[in-house]
């Protein structure tokens, strides 16, 4: 693959080297120091994997061209790497095949997991995703076989378009694959030889650029390395059950683990057409589709969905007023209760939801049920994500309700300072001490908060 690169025309190649290491298996080694921003490799576009390049080919691009409705990107891209793996003996196709050749044999996405394996993080959404996925990558196969590979035998035989390479090819974009927006919103996804070898850090900050008027791809050092140190990109701020389904790996203790709560309404609910009219004034879907996370467990948005879903006709002014003048807050203390404790019943029953509760699951994890690196004990961390999330986001609502049935003032925005209202963009806000939730700031805000903030201070310390 390196002389193919080379030749072609790849900077970068002499200083770097695969190797294996510990935590993260092959990936990419400096050869020598780099600076931080360096421009460390740069792939050239017509190595590059891409739809327009899966297009162009004389003999699978006039195929690909007469399929109506186009085909997904990720299902051409995964026909391109199958059709070039497939043309063994065809000189033409010999340079990329060196590429195929290095891609893994498996892959240890949460779609080949077996039964048993999956069964670990039952109740969680990666469980869900992963069962809609296998039914809806089985469809597209089928699909593809009466589109496709029965009307062009010749070119897709099914001993190498089976079911099984369909998968492990399309697992090989998803994982492997670079995504890209370019001008007037249009995006490219691509796989770049040699630079698909870099794995990910969360400190590896956003490090790959693609150059649209040329199509090349260029990989700059995030950090400085010293030789012998391991390259990394940056995938994204990704929960657990997002890497775990798309790239078959999971970060222990993620930060960005998240519960993707899905907020809808029945049609039938009464003054549906006003509050679909709200939910899009206020920035809204009708089905809503809001993740939670450890920093911010019950966001804003989803008690603003909440509280127009429950309106009554005489609160629909009301609420238009807040839209209006973006001054969110409770619509009414029945309305309020009516939400949280729906919010609570609801957090409650997703946790009771899953197969392995938190409790028994960290004690599994502690006596090494699950071994390292494991298929379920993968799961096993999507699951501890999903619902340490959830217990935090259930304790919020909890103490919310407290707070309305108490009759304290509501919790301000997280992002806000709870008493001049600074946000986390003008300033360094920090928690308060005690509740952990509620932020200033500065001390003076705080001391000056003190009074108002004590009662809901302690009815979120008791539910922590
Ligand atoms: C773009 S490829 C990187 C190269 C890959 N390690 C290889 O040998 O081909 C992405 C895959 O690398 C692995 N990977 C990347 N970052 C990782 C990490 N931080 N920890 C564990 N595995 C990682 C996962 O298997 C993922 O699907």
């Amino acid at each position: 693959m390196d002389a193919w690169l080379k030749k072609s025309g790849a900077v970068g190649l002499s200083d770097l080297d695969l190797a294996d290491f510990p935590e993260t298996g092959r990936g990419v080694k400096a050869q020598r120091p780099f600076k931080a921003g360096e421009r460390i490799l740069t792939i050239p576009a017509n190595c590059i994997w891409t739809a327009k390049a899966a297009y162009a080919d004389p003999i699978l691009g006039p195929v690909l061209q007469s399929v109506q409705p186009p085909l997904s990107v990720e299902d051409i891209l995964a026909l391109y790497i199958l059709f070039v793996r497939s043309r063994v003996d065809d000189p033409a196709y010999a340079e990329r095949q060196t590429h195929v050749a290095m891609l893994p044999s498996e892959h240890t996405l949460s779609m080949f997991f077996t039964d048993e394996e999956l069964r670990v993080c039952a109740g969680s959404s990666l469980y869900t995703l992963t069962t809609h996925l296998r039914g809806r990558v089985g469809d597209d196969y089928k699909k593809l076989l009466t589109r496709l590979f029965m009307r062009h035998r010749d070119l897709f035989p099914l001993d190498k378009f089976s079911f099984q390479d369909y998968k492990w090819a399309l697992s090989s974009v998803w994982s492997r694959s670079m995504d890209f927006t370019i001008a007037k919103g249009n995006s490219v996804r691509l796989m770049a030889p040699f630079a698909d070898m870099l794995n990910h850090a969360s400190d590896a900050k956003q490090c790959h650029a693609y150059d649209p008027s040329t199509g090349d791809l260029s990989i700059l050092a995030c950090r400085d390395y010293q030789a012998g140190d391991q390259v990394f990109i940056h995938y994204g701020n990704i929960a657990n059950g997002r890497l775990l389904r798309l790239y078959g790996f999971v970060l222990p203790d993620n930060p960005n683990d998240n519960y993707e709560l899905v907020l809808q309404t029945s049609s039938m609910a009464p003054l549906y057409e006003q509050k679909q009219r709200l939910w899009k004034l206020a920035g809204l879907d009708e089905v809503s589709t809001i993740p939670l996370t450890l920093k911010n467990p019950l966001p804003e948005s989803v008690l603003r969905y909440l509280r127009i879903q429950r309106l009554d006709e005489s609160e629909l002014g009301t609420m238009t007023m807040q839209i209006a003048t973006e001054s969110y807050k409770k619509i009414s203390d029945e309305n309020e209760s009516q939400i949280l404790q729906f919010l609570s019943e609801s957090i409650g029953a997703l946790l009771g939801g899953f197969e392995v509760p938190l409790e028994k699951l960290e004690v599994q994890l502690a006596e090494g049920l699950y071994s390292p690196g494991s298929n379920a004990w993968a799961a096993a961390q999507v699951s501890l994500g999903e619902q340490r999330v959830l217990k935090a986001a259930k304790a919020k609502a909890d103490a919310l309700l407290a707070s309305v049935a108490d009759g304290d003032a509501p919790l301000p925005p997280s992002n806000q300072c709870a008493k001049c209202g600074k946000d986390s963009k003008a300033a360094r806000l920090m928690a308060c001490g005690k509740c952990k939730t509620v932020k200033y700031c500065g001390r003076e805000c705080q001391v000056a908060h003190f009074k108002e903030h004590k009662a809901l201070c302690r009815s979120l310390s008791a539910s922590k």
